[in-house]
């Protein structure tokens, strides 16, 4: 029996639960949102006692510090050595992982190296690990890769049109991201289904602040819509999902920015940001989308490129068993979850109106008879990382 702290490191939030392994008990749940942005909230579920409070939290070192206040506070744990083992979720693994690992000296040296390929979230990532390892020297840490479900795509998915020696020399090739939750959902979707996932295509829309689309066949990531960063495919809060590359020098010429200048943009000032010209939350977008017509323009084109991606891979999948909704947005926007399926019925997706606006945990929101179907599924990365942890950390 141990006690393991996964924590979970997205670009505008972190997630944590402390769960006794290997029963999977939830002893602490909780959660940082908004980072970054006014009025973030940070929750802690205890025992059913739910704390809240509302305040700025600036960047991810504050929100781990609050994290580790309310550990002890809410006296979950009496002192950190009842912590046995720390996960972390890693965004970007590059090519060296195609699982989890015990994270040593040169684990991070790695994840320091491709943190230019993440900057939204390696630093978010490694911020969390140097905290645990002053606190806590001598437990063991594990890193659990977005980009490691990915490593079973194709080379025809992951190879970009370019010279073969750039993906040679310089690894440049599609990773894909949001691994750990695109597994999850996947399975669980397998299990309620009632179908072995080897007899499965699945379509896992991941929709939170970073967005992603994977589909996945026979249980494997065969294509995603991220690339060699989490900025390409849909759009997503501040990202711009897939653009023209020619924009880069254009836009640096027209506007004097350096390329840097110019993917920092992309990655920070656009998507639903950009859009709707005031916020890159959705519960923002959507209070204002009857009065607002670029909040309405935001998510309409949000909702159009999730359309896209599910049938371009049903195509690719010569068809797909079902389409899965998941993370912040997926899991609780029935409006956004309503314009993407739209006009999805001549594949066979027949969804219910009235499922759709129903709240709860894991549910179908297809019709019976829909060849195709349709499921929320709250992601769970957390208990992921915590069942990777404790097999490495032993
Ligand atoms: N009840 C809700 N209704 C609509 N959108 C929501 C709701 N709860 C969260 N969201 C949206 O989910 C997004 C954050 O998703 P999340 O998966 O937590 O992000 P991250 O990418 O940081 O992990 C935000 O845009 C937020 O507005
Ligand atoms: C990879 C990624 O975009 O993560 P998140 O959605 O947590 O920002
Ligand atoms: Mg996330």
């Amino acid at each position: 029996m141990s006690n393991v702290l996964a924590i979970n490191a997205g670009s505008s939030s972190l997630k944590f639960q402390l769960i006794e392994m290997p029963e999977e008990t939830v002893k602490a749940i909780g959660l940082v949102e908004r980072i970054g942005l006014a009025d973030s909230v940070f929750k802690i579920e205890v025992d059913g006692k739910k704390e809240k409070t509302v305040g700025d939290i600036p960047d991810h070192a504050v929100a781990v510090k609050k994290l580790l206040d309310a550990l002890i506070s809410t006296g979950v744990v009496a002192s950190f050595d009842e912590i046995d083992a720390v996960g972390h979720r890693v965004v970007h693994g590059g090519e060296y992982f195609d699982d989890s690992v015990l994270i040593t000296d040169d684990v991070i040296a790695k994840i320091v190296e491709t943190s230019e390929l993440a900057p939204l979230h390696n630093p978010a990532n490694l911020t969390g690990i140097y905290a645990f390892q002053e606190i806590l020297p001598n437990v063991p840490m594990v890193a659990v890769f977005d980009t490691a479900f990915h490593q079973t795509m194709p080379n025809t998915s992951y190879l970009y049109s370019l010279p073969k020696e750039y993906y040679d020399d310089f690894g440049i090739r599609k990773y894909g991201f949001h691994g750990t939750s695109h597994k999850y959902v996947s399975e669980r979707a397998a299990d309620l289904m009632g179908v072995p996932i080897e007899k499965l295509r699945l379509i896992s829309c991941h929709i939170g602040n970073g967005a992603s689309i994977t589909a996945i066949e026979g249980g494997k990531s065969i294509d995603t819509s991220m690339g060699f960063t989490p900025l390409a495919g849909v759009t997503m809060g501040t990202r711009s999902g897939d653009l023209d590359p020619a924009l880069i020098p254009y836009i640096m010429e027209k506007t004097g920015k350096t390329a840097e200048e110019v993917i920092d943009v992309f990655n920070k000032e656009s998507g639903m940001l950009a859009l709707s010209g005031f916020s890159s939350d959705l519960r923002d977008i959507q209070e204002q989308v009857d009065t607002n017509p670029r909040a309405e323009l935001a998510l309409d084109v949000f909702a159009e490129r999730i359309h896209k991606y599910i049938g371009s891979y049903a195509a690719k999948m010569s068809g797909v068993d079902a389409i899965i909704f998941t993370a912040g947005v997926g899991e609780n926007s029935s409006a956004v979850r309503e314009k993407i399926l739209h006009g999805l019925e001549f594949m066979g997706v027949y969804w219910d109106p009235k499922l759709n606006e129903t709240r709860g945990d894991e549910r179908f929101i297809n019709y019976p008879h829909s060849p195709v179907k349709v499921l929320i599924i709250p992601t769970n990365e957390e208990v992921v990382i915590a069942r990777d942890t404790l097999r490495l950390a032993k």
